[in-house]
Order: structure tokens, then C-alpha cells, then sequence
């Protein structure tokens, strides 16, 4: 009981579960990391990530900047495997941007000269000049990008570059880096969501008043006008920023100072570097700054949530762009074609966005079955995040594009309108208002129109083409005033509750967004109506009519 629990108490945190498999060349088990989903690309050729990067070179070997314990230098293979410069010098800027500020803080707490700060900071800058002109040697044999980083600023500065890593550790230092770029990915994120909302309010503004189909289950349910499903994309985007708004206030602590875990001895102020970085403050707890990686898996679940929501989206406009549907014609600027069948016009992104959705769901999953090492996830999350943000920001942008550049089917849509019964609730909710008189609860009256309907279909007519005398055959409360609520346009001036369909209503979320998103209506280029008529009377020879539908 004793040596229990005295082992337990003497338990050390490991960093990097540093369990000894060899002295030499393979003295960091995350060789082994159990994450072998990711083995596969591990052994992929190495490639180039950043936008404006140099080549990853390999070099003839060199001390490692950890050389001293070392007596041999590691494999190849080891290496390859735990690179990680292929690419995190995505990283880069914010590496720099880290580097700068705990350089500065060194200088003012008296822990590196002044002239030595300088040399450091003139370096980096330097640094990062050369890499966004494509001329720094990124080298794999330096493994990450801030080893390449410092490797470099003492290729360059020599012995003022040997002080930047004093009080520091990769551990803290690639958390720092990774918190500035999701905080800028955020950001970036959230502007195109806003373009999107803008693009979809316009749309809605240029299409007052078009009555669609509203379906349940693909079945017919109720007239709806299209701003008010628009208005909806446009809601649930809303929450999507929410969410990464959130996620960003959340991650924006600053983990840098944690060092390799425990903190340092050395009189650090990590209260200015914070400042600095403009994060909101210091992480309280170094082993938590350097531990969790539940800011990567927050941002990468609001992201799955946004790829759902456009999927959504595309899957409805993939629909209406069929000839089934026939709501909507891409215009040809955002449509691809078939290279057997002539005639194909196809909206292929939106099929593209089944495959990003699935994509974005399953690459943060796996994190969180492995949350066994402080820093098992320490590699390993950036991939993901790096492909999530470039997904999410092209269907944003392609949602963008599309939105802009589709015209609605007026003729079509309006032959449509009349199947389906749309206009069935409306005149139930017409009985329940009489009810008020004459007593019928809702379900009666559900159950009157039900057979309403039936004798509709028996007659192959609509509901507003019923008499009153059949419609009293079947309810006495039927009085002339029924036929204001039949028909789509009558039905959708009926609905009148908070956040409905009602034409009002509509108008309201319409302005309320238009003043939120600032777009200036009367700057707009609202469709221009002989080019519609135009396209509504082409549309019209090819029609087939709706037997389809
Ligand atoms: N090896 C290590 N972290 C690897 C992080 C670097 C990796 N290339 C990355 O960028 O994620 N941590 C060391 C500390 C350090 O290198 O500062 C440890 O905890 O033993």
C-alpha cells in the first residue's frame, strides 16, 4: 500500500511519454504515436504547403539544436516520420510574430541585452522576408518550422539568435503559434460566411415576393415565400459565426511562458508577451497551456456544423437545378459540363460538398480517442485543421458565387404552385379561427379538410376550386369568406406568427438583415426585368411541363 502510494506520488509528468526504447536514434516515442490513420501520409513524398513557400530541402546532416545528449544522429526514416516542416511552415508568420514577442519581453526583463533583441528582431525580419519571397530553404533535417525559424536566425545573427529559446519550449511555443493562426482562421472564416449572408440576402431582396413549395419529407407541405427560406440559410450561418466566435474567445489565451510544462524559474513576464500577441491573458495553468488540444477540436466542429449547413444548402439547389424542378438556372459561370453527354449543365460543387462534409466530420474525430499524451496531439492536429480551414473557406466561397450568379424560374415555380394541396393547413387553421363560434376543435377540422382534399383529388381539381356547397356537404362552419384562404398567395398572407412566412414578417427579417449586413438597398442592382421575362420565355419553349413534379 505503501509503495503504491509513494510510486504514485513520485509519478512524474512525463512530456512526450519519454519511456526509453533507445538512446540513440529513437529517443521520442511519438515515433510509435498510435495515430496510425496518419501513418499513411506520414510516408507520403514530402510536399509544399505554403502558399509562398521554398522548397523543403534535405541537407547533409547537422548537429540537432538538442544535440549535446546525443552521440548518434537520428535515421532517416525517424526523421521523415517525425517531421513536421511539410507542413507546419504554415506557421510561419505567427512563428515569427511569437518569436518577436518574447524576444521583446527577454530584452525588458533583463534576461537578453537590448542590442541583442535587436539583432534578433532585424533577423527575423529578415527571415520572414526571405520566406515570402520564396527564398528560404525550408530543411527537413531542422523537423519543424520553429527549429528551421531559429535554426536560421543563428545561421544569420549567430550568438544573440542562441538566447531566443531562453524560458521557452516547442511545447508552448507551437501552441502560441497554433492559437494565432486559428484565431486568424477564425477571422478569415467569418468574413466569407459574411459574404455568403450578404450574397443570400441580395438574392432575397431581388426576389420579393416569389411563392415556393415548402417541402417535408420531399412531399408538398406549404406554401413558403423564397426570402424566407434564404432568410434561414442566412440564420443558421449566423449561429455558424456564433459558434467560431465563441471558439476564438475561448482559445485566445496565451499558452506561451507554460514552457515545456512545469512554467520556469526565470523572471518571465508572461503577462506582457500575452499583451503583445493580443490574446486576452496568460493560460493559468502551464500544464493545461501546453497539455489540451480542445481549442482544435471545438474549431474543428464548428467548422463540420458550417460544411453541414452548406451541404444542405447545395443539396436543395442540386434539386431545383434539375429539370424535375427546374426553380432554378445557374447561370453557365458556375456550372461545369460532361465530357461525353453535349447537352449536361451540371452544379458540380455542390456534389463536391457531400465529400468535403464527410471529410470535415471524420479528421477530428479520431482526436478525441487520443487524448492519452500531453502532446500526442501535438503533430497531428495541425493537418486536419490546416485542410478544414481550405475547405471551408472555398464552399463559402463557391456557396458565394453561386448565389450570385443563379436566376429563379418564376413561370415554373408559379405552374407548380397549385399541386400539392399547399394551401390544406391554411384552411384548417380557417375552421379552427370559426371555431371560436361553433366549437370544432383542430382535430376535427384536420380531419374536415382531410376529406376535403380526398374530394379533390376525386374531382382532380383544387381546393379553391371546390363550391361551397360541396365544402358545406362536408362542414357547416364553410361560409363564403373561405375562399380568402385558399390559394398560395392567400395562404401565405394568412400566416401573421412571429418569425413566419407571412409576407410582413418576411419583410421584417428582411430589414433587419439587409441593416445588420449593411447592404444599401436602393444601391443594389435589383434583377433587371426584361432580361428575367427574357429568360422566363426561353425557359417556357423548353418547358416539359410538370407532370414530373
Ligand atoms: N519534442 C517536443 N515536441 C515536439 C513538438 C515539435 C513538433 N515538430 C511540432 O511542431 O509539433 N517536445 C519536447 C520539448 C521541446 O522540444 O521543446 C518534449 O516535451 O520533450
Amino acid at each position: 500500500m505503501e509503495s503504491l502510494r509513494s510510486s504514485s506520488l513520485q509519478t512524474p509528468f512525463f512530456s512526450s511519454q519519454s519511456t526509453v526504447l533507445s538512446n540513440k536514434s529513437v529517443s521520442n516515442p511519438r515515433t510509435i504515436s498510435p495515430l496510425m490513420h496518419r501513418v499513411k501520409s506520414r510516408f507520403e513524398p514530402l510536399r509544399c504547403t505554403t502558399s509562398h513557400s521554398s522548397e523543403t530541402e534535405a541537407k547533409p546532416k547537422e548537429t540537432k539544436l538538442w544535440g549535446g545528449r546525443f552521440e548518434d544522429s537520428v535515421t532517416d526514416i525517424v526523421e521523415k516520420f517525425t517531421e513536421s516542416i511539410s507542413f507546419d511552415k504554415q506557421l510561419y508568420k505567427h512563428d515569427i510574430m511569437g518569436s518577436k514577442a518574447h524576444a521583446s519581453m527577454l530584452a525588458e526583463q533583463g534576461l537578453i541585452s537590448f542590442s541583442d533583441r535587436d539583432s534578433i528582431l532585424k533577423g527575423l525580419d529578415e527571415i520572414e522576408r526571405r520566406i515570402e519571397a520564396g527564398e528560404f530553404v525550408w530543411r527537413t533535417d531542422r523537423e519543424d518550422v520553429h527549429m528551421n525559424i531559429e535554426a536560421a536566425l543563428t545561421d544569420l545573427v549567430g550568438e544573440p539568435a542562441k538566447k531566443l529559446h531562453t524560458a521557452r519550449s516547442r511545447n508552448d511555443q507551437v501552441l502560441t503559434d497554433f492559437r494565432l493562426w486559428c484565431r486568424d482562421a477564425i477571422d478569415r472564416i467569418i468574413s466569407s460566411i459574411r459574404h455568403l449572408q450578404v450574397a443570400l440576402v441580395k438574392l432575397a431582396l431581388n426576389n420579393e415576393g416569389l411563392i415556393i413549395p415548402g417541402y417535408t419529407h420531399l412531399q408538398r407541405a406549404q406554401p413558403v415565400l423564397l426570402q424566407h427560406l434564404l432568410l434561414a440559410y442566412v440564420e443558421q450561418l449566423d449561429r455558424d459565426a456564433g459558434r467560431l466566435l465563441d471558439c476564438r474567445a475561448r482559445l485566445n489565451f496565451c499558452p506561451l511562458g507554460a514552457c515545456a510544462l512545469a512554467g520556469t524559474g526565470l523572471p518571465i513576464d508572461r503577462f506582457m508577451t500575452s499583451e503583445a500577441l493580443g490574446f486576452t491573458a496568460p493560460m493559468r495553468n502551464s500544464i493545461d497551456a501546453v497539455s489540451d488540444r480542445d481549442f482544435v477540436l471545438e474549431f474543428l466542429s464548428a467548422n463540420s456544423i458550417i460544411a453541414v449547413h452548406l451541404s444542405r444548402i447545395g443539396e436543395e439547389w442540386v434539386l431545383w437545378a434539375s429539370e424535375e424542378f427546374g426553380f432554378i438556372t445557374p447561370s453557365d459561370s458556375v456550372s461545369t459540363g460532361s465530357s461525353i453527354m453535349p447537352q449536361k449543365k451540371n452544379p458540380d460543387q455542390w456534389n463536391l460538398f457531400e465529400e468535403s462534409l464527410l471529410e470535415l466530420s471524420e479528421t477530428w474525430l479520431p482526436f478525441s480517442h487520443c487524448a492519452k499524451d500531453f502532446l500526442l496531439l501535438i503533430i497531428e492536429d495541425k493537418e486536419p485543421s490546416f485542410d478544414s480551414v481550405k475547405t471551408i473557406t472555398g464552399m463559402l466561397e463557391v456557396s458565394a458565387e453561386f448565389a450570385q450568379n443563379i436566376t429563379f424560374n418564376y413561370k415554373r415555380i408559379q405552374k407548380a404552385l397549385p399541386a400539392g394541396y399547399l394551401d390544406a393547413t391554411t384552411l384548417a387553421d380557417y375552421l379552427v379561427k370559426k371555431a371560436r363560434y361553433f366549437g370544432i376543435p383542430f382535430r376535427t377540422s384536420h380531419d374536415i379538410v382531410g376529406r376535403s382534399v380526398a374530394l379533390c383529388v376525386s374531382k382532380n381539381c383544387q381546393l379553391q376550386d371546390l363550391s361551397l356547397e360541396d365544402m358545406r356537404n362536408l362542414s357547416p362552419v364553410f361560409d363564403n369568406d373561405v375562399y380568402e384562404f385558399l390559394g398560395v398567395e392567400n395562404a401565405v398572407k394568412k400566416f401573421s406568427s412571429y418569425g413566419s412566412t407571412g409576407f410582413a414578417c418576411v419583410a421584417d427579417q428582411l430589414d433587419d438583415w439587409a441593416a445588420k449586413l449593411e447592404i444599401n438597398k436602393s444601391d443594389m442592382s435589383l434583377i433587371d426585368v426584361a432580361e428575367t421575362n427574357e429568360l422566363l420565355q426561353s425557359f417556357e419553349n423548353n418547358d416539359h411541363g410538370l407532370e414530373g413534379i
